[in-house]
């Protein structure tokens, strides 16, 4: 943990604290004719940690950009911490801290000068907490932003971000360009301003920091916002793979027929191969909800070689991401709500997307 302390902070401004604190309903921008951002429509409740995924060029900064009512939408409407983006963008970035992916900062000043300017521009700015969250990146402020490294003036960037008490905060790949220990440090600091009471977007190409800390998750997909999840439900979702012995197939083959009536609803089993190896085939076993009340059927199974690994990220980006290869801009709703799919591995959920 970083060991700074902060000043909680009050999530409501003048709104019951049940509203969304980001609602946005229908919110398309449109470059010409390029659909950068198509219908997106999306709650953030307060406390969430919100996670943003998808690809590069899939519209995620445009989504943050159209929030902060840095972008004129082209249809739609947000409504951020109680205010329209679009009627005051002002209002807005009072309440929001925000990491941008591409941070600019005065390369002339040393470090604790950007800290102070920056302090005394944001309404919220708080210069003595800049410089603990400086410390705890350990960041030497006594440099000047033109003589740092991209991953020091990314540090920079952090605790000029990190330090406002506004009740949102939406950071934009927080962690790029910073080795794996500073990493750790940025995601407890964000994991701390949420227990402060900040909700957080954090948008990343990194599946298992987006898996680490965030309670929920949006896929976006070429403009699209193509899948949510809450990260409760992917921690019950899990794959068993193991070998089927010749004699216990079904006897018309049909795998389904395995499954009991009562388990239908959280159970799908797909064979890996046709073809049986030494009397065996391969399987697979996907299963929603509660894994301990399914493992006594799968024992009944008598499967050989059985493996048990949790779903994970990786496998539902993995799914929306091929549909992205076979679909175009404007995915059909029947897309909205892809089956998660594709196989996992320790190697894999450590990858960068
Ligand atoms: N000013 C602009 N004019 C035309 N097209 C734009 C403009 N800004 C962004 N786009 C396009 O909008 C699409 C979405 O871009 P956006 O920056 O939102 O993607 P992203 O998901 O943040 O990508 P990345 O992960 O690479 O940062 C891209 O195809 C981009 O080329």
């Amino acid at each position: 943990m970083s060991g700074v302390v902060e000043t909680p902070v009050s999530n409501t401004q003048d709104r019951p604290a049940e509203d969304p604190i980001v609602l946005c309903r229908g919110l398309s921008k449109s470059y010409g004719e390029f659909r950068a951002l198509i219908d997106c429509t999306l709650e953030v409740r307060p406390g969430d940690i919100f996670g943003l995924l998808g690809p590069n060029g899939a519209g995620k900064t445009t989504l943050i950009r159209s929030l902060l009512g840095f972008l004129r939408t082209t249809a739609g409407r947000a409504v951020v911490c109680g205010h329209d983006p679009a009627e005051d963008s002002v209002e807005v970035r009072r309440n929001v801290a925000y990491l941008p992916g591409d941070a600019r900062l005065p390369r002339h000043l040393r470090g604790h000068g950007v800290l102070r300017f920056f302090s005394q521009l944001h309404p919220r700015g708080n210069l003595q907490r800049s410089l603990e969250l400086a410390d705890a990146l350990e960041l030497d402020t006594s440099r000047r932003v033109g003589m740092m490294s991209t991953g020091m003036r990314q540090k920079l960037a952090l605790a000029i971000v990190l330090a406002p008490s506004t009740p949102l905060m939406i950071l934009d790949e927080p962690t790029a360009n910073l080795d794996p220990t500073v990493r750790a440090t940025v995601l407890d600091l964000v994991r701390e301003a949420n227990a402060q009471g900040r909700t957080v977007i954090l948008s990343s190409h990194v599946l298992s920091e987006i898996e680490e800390t965030c309670n929920r998750v949006a896929f976006l997909r070429r403009g699209v916002l193509a899948h949510q999840l809450e990260m409760d439900d992917l921690f019950q979702r899990h794959r068993v793979w193991g070998e089927l012995r010749d004699q216990h197939r079904p006897d018309d083959g049909t795998l389904s027929a395995m499954v009991p009536e009562e388990l239908r609803q959280a159970v799908e089993v797909h064979s890996v191969s046709t073809t049986a190896r030494n009397g065996v085939y391969p399987i697979r076993i996907d299963i929603a909800g509660d894994l301990a009340k399914l493992l006594p059927w799968i024992t009944s199974l008598q499967l050989q070689r059985i493996r048990i690994e949790p779903l994970g990220l990786r496998a539902v980006y993995d799914s929306v991401h091929r549909d992205t290869l076979r679909f175009p801009r404007e995915a059909p709703e029947s897309l909205m709500h892809p089956t998660a799919s594709g196989s996992q591995d320790s190697a894999a959920r450590e990858a960068s997307v």
